[in-house]
């Protein structure tokens, strides 16, 4: 479970940020819908604790992490968050297999190959595990993005555009496969986005 209380953040003091309130139980999902430039990634980082607001607060799991040290902090995160980024971040010189298990590896856990396999089978890209990410499409590459934000059982996915750049055959496939894998573990699924195709998808919505 992940909510937020009265979020405010600057990046300076043209560009100021005062977002409405979120909360999204286990087994629940979220969509935050918002134009371009009204603070979706933003709002998705500062939940993800990546940033720091000015004030207002994110508890997890209904515990503020407001008096975290930067230490407890990444600690929360890598045990409860796997977040999906707009860009995906790979590290090209690595395989799809090693970008993958480097979220075991950055959470301090033992490397699970055999879960890794695993998702690549439900995600569909199991062929692609010793190639290098950039001889993926960018469709496998988002899948390679689920696949690698699962590995630690996350409490909760964040997910940032995650179908924006995809057409719909592709764009239906992530999506039912975000919900899938989200509601297999019990966590919380927050989506924030632009695309207007996924209105239909998500019950809960907030609008920024
Ligand atoms: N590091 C930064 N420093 C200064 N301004 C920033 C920074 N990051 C984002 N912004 C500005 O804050 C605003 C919100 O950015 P953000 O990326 O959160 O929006 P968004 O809703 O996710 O947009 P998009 O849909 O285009 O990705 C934008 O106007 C952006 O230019």
């Amino acid at each position: 479970m992940i909510s937020s209380n009265q979020l405010r953040f600057s990046y300076s003091a043209q560009k100021k940020f005062s977002f409405p309130d979120i909360h999204c139980n286990d087994k629940e999902t979220l969509l935050i819908l918002g134009q371009s430039g009204k603070g979706k990634t933003t709002l998705l980082h500062l939940l993800a604790l990546l940033l720091t607001p000015e004030s207002g607060d994110v508890a997890i799991a209904g515990k503020s992490v407001r008096n975290l040290t930067p230490q407890e902090i990444t600690a929360t995160r890598a045990k409860n968050i796997g977040i999906i980024y707009q860009r995906p971040h790979f590290v090209s010189s690595l395989s799809v297999m090693d970008n993958i298990l480097l979220s075991n590896y950055l959470a301090n856990q033992q490397e699970d190959r055999q879960k890794a396999r695993h998702l690549a089978e439900q995600l569909g890209f199991a062929d692609h595990l010793s190639k290098k990410t950039n001889q993926l499409s960018q469709g496998e590459q988002q899948r390679v993005s689920i696949a690698r934000s699962l590995m630690n059982n996350p409490n909760i996915i964040l997910a940032d555009e995650p179908t924006s750049s995809l057409d719909d055959d592709n764009c239906q496939r992530v999506i039912q496969l975000l919900k899938k894998q989200s509601a297999q573990i019990g966590a919380s699924l927050v989506v924030v986005t632009h695309d207007q195709r996924l209105k239909d998808e998500f019950s809960n919505q907030v609008f920024l």
